[in-house]
């Protein structure tokens, strides 16, 4: 295929809005994701990240504005939450046919494409969240998506699962070349892997590459100081030094306290 040729528009968005009675929950939203692109939406809580997630997938319709999905598109989606009965036992296997029928080595390729094929007779209860995740990823590939919606796809999962979760978006895109459009808090993890960022606030505040997104004045005066704190992590700003012999000097603060400076939380 040649790497020049416009890529095929999987959705475009033109001039959505959503009310829900007089509420206005997003308005003037224009997007569009094409085929091996990966979106991002960020935004503050409440900003319509999920909202405009579901009328991608089709569950929310617009209030006004126009959809226009390519023919056939078919939508992998991995929720936010899952309904489901945690007091009964349920195998990975199990939970990968709840909702279809597919044969053995369609869901052993599912489950060998996000690294869980050794999961398949583990029970859904004790998996951690990363491996979860990857569980409910493989669910959404089984039906060999155009589109894979996924809402807040690190949550539950520590950093370096966080990290090992959005690599592992990027190769899904890579090999199946399909078009990803995720939601993310985590603007410091979720940079290197994605190709467009929009970010959210009722309305479309701003959007671009992440370097673009990150520079602007919109953003920075949305989310500037959470990303700001998210990039210390990488900035890695101890307030101890490591001296020669090994030994560890801790700054005090004049407020008597001593911050590692690491970023957590
Ligand atoms: N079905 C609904 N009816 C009325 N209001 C709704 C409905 N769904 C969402 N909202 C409201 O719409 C706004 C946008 O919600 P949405 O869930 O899209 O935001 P979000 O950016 O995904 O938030 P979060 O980061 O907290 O998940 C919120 O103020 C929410 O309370």
């Amino acid at each position: 295929m040649d790497a020049r040729a416009p890529k095929e528009t999987l959705i475009r968005l033109e001039s959505v809005a959503v009310k829900s009675g007089r509420r206005t929950l997003v308005s003037g939203i224009d997007l569009s994701i094409a085929r091996g692109e990966i979106v991002t939406l960020i935004g503050p809580n409440g900003s319509g990240k999920s909202t405009t997630a579901k009328v991608v997938t089709g569950v929310v319709k617009p209030t006004s504005g126009t959809v226009a999905r390519a023919p056939k598109l078919n939508i992998g989606y991995v929720p936010q939450k899952l309904a489901i009965d945690w007091t009964l036992p349920l195998t990975v296997a199990r939970l990968m046919t709840l909702t279809g029928r597919f044969s053995a080595g369609e869901i052993d390729a599912a489950l060998e494409a996000v690294g869980a094929r050794h999961l398949l007779h583990a029970a859904v209860q004790e998996l951690s969240g990363g491996e979860f995740q990857r569980v409910l990823f493989a669910r959404a590939m089984i039906r060999k998506p155009d589109l894979m919606v996924l809402d807040e796809p690190v949550q539950g999962v520590d950093f370096s699962g966080e990290v090992a979760l959005y690599e592992l978006i990027r190769k899904i895109r890579d090999t199946t070349n399909c078009g990803i459009l995720m939601i993310s808090h985590d603007l410091h993890v979720v940079m290197a892997e994605t190709d467009t960022v929009i970010c959210l606030n009722g309305h479309v505040c701003c959007r671009g590459t992440p370097e673009t997104v990150k520079s602007s004045p919109e953003y920075q005066q949305l989310l500037g100081d959470r990303g700001a704190r998210a990039l210390a992590f990488y900035h890695h700003h101890h307030d101890h030094e490591h001296t020669a012999d090994g030994a560890v000097h801790v700054h005090r603060h004049a407020d008597g306290a001593s911050h590692e400076g690491h970023g957590h939380g």
